[in-house]
């Protein structure tokens, strides 16, 4: 039977984008800041012992919105000197969190779940709720965490409340994080401002996303932070001080991969540069799933560098620490030589949209086949045809459309302005790197 996926998005303003479709172009793509590190660092920044200096963030909406929950918690985060970069820098002025306030968490996972520890150390009533969609994302496991660690909270979901007094006592908790990752980083990213730290211990199945506890896990000791993760399942910080923000922001992969589908779809190139070699980031993950699919991908100089060779082979793939590279994978899938299958994402259920739900009816809108399974999806490619491609308030499935119209005339995107949750100008992006803007 065909489901639906949930939401309950706005109606849709302004005319649906028509995805262009395109023959191989070569062109480099600058991508902006990594969501996962800037949002790191600014709570990071904000219990610092000093003045952080965040250069390179990503400035969309989903960290547009982390700056401004601290500012109404308090904290000053003000633009950096303008040095001419996308990315202008942030620049984060530690004070006392207080309330009263009210925080916007729009449909931002990493706000709704690393915010609520952060404001629970304040002193105030502090509520917090977002988009109507954003309701519908899985957060009782963290309310129930900060409850049992001595925080008063009053919600299971968004909307919710946080009666702040100071720091809470904090200690050991268990709790089920195999919703998402982002209860366990929520949790660690505030711990040290807990009088005695924070032990989070999973009990469930397995965490996804763990490349993300990682990341968190980096953050906190290149701020001093002490944190023992030798044990798995089970996170340790010590209470302490945080040292200011001073690592620049690496470019967000997962972005990036829209734009390397494209290449491999099309028989095009594309170079993105700044990628680093070593990374904590899911999206790194992109160039062995390429690989796999018969993609040529190699480094050039400080880039990646992503060519289409006119094949793709299919894959059987578990997904389970690199979710969110689920609607690009899915798009490329559409056009392999033979049925793949995606395993291991059954949480992706539980993010913007539901996500499995809204791929495989998508596709079956063009006219294709995809099912899904209790944890994942099988795609089996067929010729498409033109039709819409609804985002579904999701940046990734607004940018899945993207890349499925490259192949496809006539894919329509209802809500392309829906990627500037994590990548502002989306379309112009799309564009320029069609036209061979950059190209060497
Ligand atoms: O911590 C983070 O920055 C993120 C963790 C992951 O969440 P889940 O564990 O909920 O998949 C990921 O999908 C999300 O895009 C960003
Ligand atoms: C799951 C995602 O986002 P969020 O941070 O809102 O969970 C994502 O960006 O793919």
């Amino acid at each position: 039977m065909d489901r639906v996926p949930t939401s309950t998005q706005q109606p849709v303003r302004g005319e649906p984008w028509a995805a262009p479709t395109s023959a191989g172009f070569a062109a480099t793509v600058p991508v902006p800041g990594s969501k996962s590190w800037t949002n790191r660092a600014l709570v990071l920044a904000a219990q610092a012992t000093g003045p952080s200096e965040i250069r390179g963030p990503l400035r969309s909406r989903d960290t547009e919105l982390m700056a401004a929950a601290l500012r109404a918690l308090g904290v000053p985060v003000q633009d950096g000197p303008d040095d001419g970069t996308e990315g202008r820098s942030w620049r984060v002025l530690p004070a006392p969190l207080t309330g009263p306030a009210t925080v916007d968490c729009g449909l931002a996972g990493t706000v709704m779940r690393f915010l609520p520890p952060l404001a629970a150390t304040a002193r105030g009533r502090i509520t917090v709720d977002g988009d109507p969609q954003a309701r519908l994302r899985p957060m009782g496991a963290v309310l129930d965490a900060l409850r049992a660690l001595g925080a008063r909270v009053t919600g299971d979901a968004l909307p919710f409340v946080v009666d702040a007094d100071g720091p809470p006592a904090g200690g050991h908790v268990r709790l089920d994080a195999s919703a998402s990752s982002q209860f366990v980083s929520g949790l660690l990213l505030s711990a040290a401002g807990y009088r005695d730290g924070i032990t989070v211990e999973h009990v469930g199945p397995p965490v996804p996303s763990l490349p993300h506890i990682a990341m968190t896990v980096a953050a906190l000791r290149s701020v001093g932070v002490e944190v023992d993760d030798s044990r798995r399942d089970r996170w340790s910080v010590a209470p302490g001080p945080v040292a200011p923000w001073s690592t620049p922001i690496e470019p967000d992969l997962s972005n990036a991969t829209p734009f390397l589908a494209a290449a491999a779809l099309t028989g095009g190139s594309v170079r993105v540069p700044w990628w680093p070699r070593r990374t904590t980031q899911a999206g790194d993950a992109i160039r062995d799933i390429l690989t796999a699919m018969g993609v040529d991908v190699r480094w050039d100089g400080d880039a990646l560098a992503v060519a289409g060779t006119g094949r793709l082979e299919p894959v059987d793939l578990d997904l389970h620490d690199v979710g969110e590279l689920t609607p690009t994978v899915v798009a490329l899938t559409l056009f392999a030589s033979g049925p793949s299958r995606l395993r291991g994402i059954a949480h992706l259920r539980g993010h913007e949209t539901d996500r499995l739900a809204a791929l495989a009816g998508n596709v079956r809108g063009l006219g294709g086949d995809a099912d899904e399974t209790p944890d994942g999806l099988v795609v089996r490619p067929r010729p498409l045809h033109g039709g819409m491609w609804p985002a579904w308030a999701d940046h990734r499935m607004a940018t899945a459309g993207a890349v499925v119209g490259l192949r496809v005339p006539g894919v329509l995107v209802d809500d392309i302005t829906t990627t500037g949750k994590t990548l502002p100008h989306f379309d112009r992006r799309w564009a320029a790197m069609l036209a061979g803007d950059g190209a060497r």
